[in-house]
This record gives C-alpha cells, sequence and structure tokens, in this order.
C-alpha cells in the first residue's frame, strides 16, 4: 500500500474507533449530496483533516467524508468529489477510493450528473452505467509505481491490468434496475462518456458522441472506477440526466441546472442505492460474487 494511503487511512480508522469499517464506498456527484444526509449515526471529517485529500472547489461540492450507516450497511461517503477541470490529476481524483479500499470498502457506487446524449433520455432520468468511454486521457501513477509494487510486476503486464475490461458489477446493476422498477420509475443500462471539462459540449459535439454510442456525458466517475476495478472492488456507476444534451435543441447546459436536477432527482438516487445495499452488496448473495459487466 502506498504510504500516502496508509497515512490517510490510519488517520480515519484512529477516528472511526470502534465503529465498524465501511463496506462501501459511494461517492456523490453534482446536486446528489443530499443522499450523505440520510446516513444514519453520521461521523463526518472535512477533507482539509485527512492527509493526502485535495479539496472540492466545484459548486454543489461539500468536501466531507462521512462515516455511517445506511440500510444497516457500513458506509463511507464523499459529499463532494474532485474533477479533473479543478486541476487535480487522476491519481488525486482516485485517492480517496484507494483509501476506501484500504479501511475496508469492497464495492464503491459512482454517482454523476451527466448530460442526456441518448435522445431517450429527459432531464432526471437515471442511467445504470454498463460501460464508459474515456475521453479524459492522462496516466495513473497508481499504474506504474503502485501496482507495480503491488504486484512485483513490469510495467507493461500492469498497465492493461488496471482497465479489465468488465468495470461495471452487472449483479449490482441488476439490482439497481430492479429497484428503480419496484419504485414505480425506469432506469436503463447505458455508456458515459468521460470529458476533461470544463466546458459543456458545442452541437456538433453532442452529435458526435451520440453517433459514437454515448448514453450520457460528464466529466468525473472514471478515474475512481478505474481504480476501483484495479482494486479488485464491485462497482456500479448511476448517472442523472442533469440536461438534455440535443444537438438540434441549443440550450447551453450550466452548472446551476445541473445542481437544481441533481436535488430533483436525489429520491430516486436515493431508491437505488438503498435498494442495492439491501438487496445486493453486502448480502453475498450468490449471483452477486460474478464479476461480469451487464
Ligand atoms: O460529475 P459530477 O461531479 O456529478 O458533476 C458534473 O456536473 C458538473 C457540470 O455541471 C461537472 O462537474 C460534471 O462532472
Ligand atoms: N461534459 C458534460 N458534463 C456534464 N455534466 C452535466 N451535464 C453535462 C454535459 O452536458 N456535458
Amino acid at each position: 500500500m502506498n504510504a500516502n494511503v496508509s497515512t490517510a487511512a490510519d488517520s480515519l480508522l484512529q477516528q472511526l474507533g470502534n465503529r465498524p469499517r465501511p463496506k462501501v464506498g459511494i461517492i456523490l456527484g453534482s446536486g446528489l449530496g443530499g443522499l450523505a444526509d440520510q446516513i444514519s449515526d453520521a461521523l463526518k471529517i472535512d477533507y482539509e483533516s485527512i492527509p493526502g485529500f485535495v479539496r472540492s472547489t466545484a459548486g454543489g461540492h461539500r468536501g466531507q467524508l462521512i462515516f455511517g450507516e445506511l440500510q444497516s450497511v457500513p458506509v463511507v461517503a464523499m459529499a463532494g468529489r474532485f474533477h479533473r477541470y479543478e486541476g487535480w490529476t487522476n491519481d488525486q481524483a482516485a485517492f480517496p477510493v484507494e483509501v476506501m479500499h484500504a479501511i475496508g470498502a469492497d464495492s464503491l457506487i459512482v454517482s454523476n450528473a451527466a448530460g442526456g446524449v441518448s435522445p431517450k433520455l429527459a432531464v432526471g432520468d437515471i442511467v445504470i452505467l454498463k460501460d464508459h468511454l474515456n475521453w479524459m486521457g492522462g496516466t495513473f501513477q497508481f499504474n506504474q509505481a503502485r501496482l507495480i509494487q503491488k504486484q512485483g510486476k513490469e510495467s507493461s503486464e500492469v498497465i492493461g491490468g488496471i482497465n479489465r475490461g468488465q468495470i461495471y458489477d452487472q449483479p449490482m446493476a441488476k439490482i439497481a434496475q430492479e429497484s428503480a422498477m419496484k419504485a414505480g420509475f425506469s432506469a436503463n443500462f447505458g455508456t458515459y462518456l468521460a470529458t476533461l471539462g470544463p466546458t459543456y459540449e458545442t452541437r456538433a459535439e453532442y452529435r458526435m458522441m451520440r453517433k459514437l454510442g454515448a448514453d450520457v456525458v460528464g466529466m468525473s466517475t472514471v478515474p475512481e472506477v478505474l481504480v476501483a476495478n484495479a482494486l479488485g472492488m464491485r462497482v456500479l456507476g448511476l448517472s442523472m440526466v442533469s440536461n438534455v444534451a440535443d444537438p438540434d435543441r441549443p440550450n447551453v447546459a450550466n452548472h446551476e441546472e445541473v445542481l437544481l436536477a441533481g436535488q430533483a432527482a436525489g429520491a430516486k438516487m436515493e431508491t437505488i442505492v438503498r435498494g442495492v445495499l439491501r438487496r445486493g452488496v453486502l448480502r453475498n448473495c450468490p449471483e452477486s460474487t460474478s464479476r461480469t459487466s451487464p
């Protein structure tokens, strides 16, 4: 384990005391921080007090790590994430995932607000990620340094090991979809295209993304899920459509609109997360051990 990760993990475990260690990490996207308030027996730790954590500077991102229980499951939630467009590297954006894993989390639920590229999508829809297109680029120190140390392999072997191709856990995705259906709304599978940001897309770019098979487009999530995958964590990705990215209907997205849409769709996101925690993540139900993508 990297020295920084163990330093941060030790610091958090000390503050946790005899509380149960978290089994599930949750990353809350723009406008989706409301779920953090549902965590019971909450212990809130500001990012600036955690060694190695950078700062959340994007609007609507609190900057707190919240420990507690949700659906009787010990969780740790990031209320506020780190984006590449804030100037952070892939490793800095994903550092909290390494720390969550180091203190016990074996599953990760990542949420984000995203533009709806597929014409079937409307504001407020939830898309359960089955795959992603990584347009962020950039390398991972995690790749070269840590995995090699950890596995003692040559870098050429390790680099391929980061993205095993099946990043998004199918059983968790199915339970997420069933939880939505039970609650009376639909949540379909889709592909997330990650851009560096912070600009939203032009009409031509939305059109191109649609042609390339993206269903939603955002500016986060991929660094976190790549590192979670490399650590063997099971990953559930949930996008909330905050704006319709319709190439033929010119309306320029803005962050305020994204935050408002997130708050409005927060109940749907909470329903899905609760359903997954209740049924799929920890009960080690047989179908939830296989790691195949939807
Ligand atoms: O991905 P999250 O953190 O939900 O935020 C999304 O919404 C913001 C744009 O309004 C960008 O930060 C984009 O990534
Ligand atoms: N790149 C990108 N990120 C978003 N996050 C929320 N909406 C959007 C969008 O339209 N484009």
